[in-house]
């Protein structure tokens, strides 16, 4: 008998997001425009079945796009898939959108969507598309985007997706982002306090990397008085054609800082593609990404939550745990996985803030909900009250002198749970007494394992072995306090990786 391999729907499913390559070669084309129909019409059955449970009567569903080539075209056919699973079904077009807009568009008064789809696929490459979906409970759900696909497949094989009921009153568009960029004005003159133009004065340079963050500049800054001249690839373009969006990718982060000094701006601001992770520059070029943002938005929120915890994912520094315990809060370093991460402080009393080195950031006083506005909302509130000084805020906070990530792929045939086997077998190294002297376990561990490195009984630096979220491989990362330091610890974790015959 034959096994059977994963389905072509299930094989789009990447965590809590859809994900696939919408452009090519045909036979290359793994999100098709059929498939983002049916999809979306398993999504809009689901909330129907769920909304007769609850009484409720018909499916509002707004549907968004990042700036991607295939946006236009994939959200059509989203829209007709709503529309076909019923006269009580009613797509509405919401056009260029970001991620955490698309959220906000299920909770706020005048819209009420029963859910929402974003069409993006983040910062990964122009011929990738993706889709991301939401409630007023939140993202989905890995298990709900499971029922999901599994739904879309049977709407395949029942070729049931037919222009059958879509009647002209189920397909509209509305506008939303105007809306959205309001809330996030009407917050920043609450927070600063100083009256309507509570950014006149401050030059904010904003990079949307050609994704859909441009409305940051015009609709959100502009209006508060703050000169955004010298922001950069605002415009849409879906070939991301200068850098790409991603706040994590050090080109990006050259781009903006250069544009921050070419300027003379008191702050630059950059976006992902879709706008659910956001990095911050300061007036001399330092960049507030991954772990130092991390500190940044720890130092506010524990301001205004004292004693709170922090939740992060598992590659943070160990200077940015002494950095929240010094001021007064407790660091819970958990697992990659800003869905992960975030689940994990709704479960915490006293959780302000729940943040990814990715740059996905959430905060229990913002809906629980990663949104990249709203992180650069929170640090140009506090550029405008410390007069552009944001290098104060984390002050005492020290980046490691050397850090490294290596990702170690899995060659063909590697038995299934092969990363758990080999992290097993680097634990026992580790506990077993066979490592080198003064590696120890750290003290948490909640995914893969990592090991603290003392010399002379100090903690010098740290290894991380963990099996990646969603590829077939491992992944290294190591920090340092020491020159060289990281190339030691990479000859132990190379000679302790070469005896497996599955690692390339
Ligand atoms: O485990 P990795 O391969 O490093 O990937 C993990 C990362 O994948 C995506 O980028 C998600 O958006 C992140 O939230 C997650 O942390």
């Amino acid at each position: 008998m034959v096994a059977m391999g994963p389905s072509k729907y299930s094989k789009l499913q990447n965590g809590s997001d859809v994900r696939g390559v919408a452009l090519g070669k045909p036979e290359a084309v793994t999100l098709t425009a059929n498939r983002v129909r049916n999809i979306a019409h398993a999504f809009a059955k689901i909330l129907k079945q769920r909304a007769g449970k609850e009484g409720t009567d018909g499916v509002r569903i707004g549907v968004g796009r990042d700036s991607r080539v295939t946006g236009r075209e994939l959200s059509d056919e989203a829209m007709r898939g709503i529309a076909d699973a019923g006269l009580d079904c009613a797509a509405f077009d919401l056009g260029l959108a970001t991620t955490p807009a698309m959220y906000m568009s299920t909770i706020t008064e005048g819209f009420e969507y029963s859910g929402s789809i974003m069409l993006t696929a983040s910062h990964l490459p122009y011929d990738r598309n993706g889709m991301k979906f939401f409630t007023p409970d939140g993202g989905l759900a890995k298990s709900e985007i499971t029922e999901i696909l599994d739904a879309a497949e049977k709407v395949e094989a029942e070729e049931a997706g037919g222009d059958l009921f879509t009647g002209p009153d189920q397909l509209s568009s509305a506008s939303f982002m105007p809306t959205y960029a309001s809330i996030l004005r009407s917050h920043i003159i609450a927070e600063v306090g100083a009256g309507d133009a509570p950014l006149a004065g401050l030059k904010i340079v904003v990079d949307a990397g050609n994704g859909a963050g441009g409305f940051f500049a015009k609709d959100v800054l502009e209006p508060l008085g703050a000169d955004v001249s010298g922001s950069q690839f605002l415009e849409p373009d879906g070939m991301f054609p200068n850098h790409v969006p991603n706040p994590e990718d050090a080109d990006a982060m050259r781009s903006i800082q250069r544009a921050v000094s070419e300027s003379n701006a008191d702050l630059g601001v950059i976006f992902d593609t879709d706008v659910d992770r956001s990095a911050v520059v300061d007036s001399k070029g330092m960049a507030f990404n991954k772990n130092r943002l991390i500190a940044a938005m720890s130092a506010i929120t524990l301001r205004d939550s004292p004693g709170g915890t922090v939740v992060t994912d598992s590659v943070t520094s160990d200077a940015l745990t002494d950095f929240i315990e010094s001021r007064g809060g407790r660091h819970l370093r958990f697992k990659r996985g800003y869905k992960n991460v975030i689940e994990k402080g709704k479960e915490i009393d006293n959780c302000p803030l729940m943040i990814e080195t990715s740059g996905h950031g959430a905060m229990s006083e913002n809906h629980y909900l990663d949104d990249g506005a709203y992180m650069a909302v929170k640090m140009i509130i506090e550029a405008a009250r410390r007069k552009g000084d944001l290098a104060g805020l984390v002050d005492g906070f020290e980046e490691p002198v050397e850090a490294l990530e290596k990702r170690v792929r899995f060659g063909d045939g590697a038995p299934e749970g092969y990363g758990t086997l080999v992290v097993e077998d680097f634990r026992s190294f580790c506990e077993g007494g066979d490592a080198p002297e003064g590696w120890v376990s750290a003290d948490s561990n909640h995914e893969g394992w990592r090991v603290s490195v003392l010399s002379g009984g100090v903690r010098e630096g740290w290894v991380l072995i963990r099996q990646s979220l969603h590829d077939p491989l491992l992944v290294v990362n190591a920090e340092s306090n020491a020159e060289g330091g990281v190339e030691r610890y990479m000859k132990v974790v190379e000679a302790f990786l070469d005896k497996y015959e599955h690692l390339s």
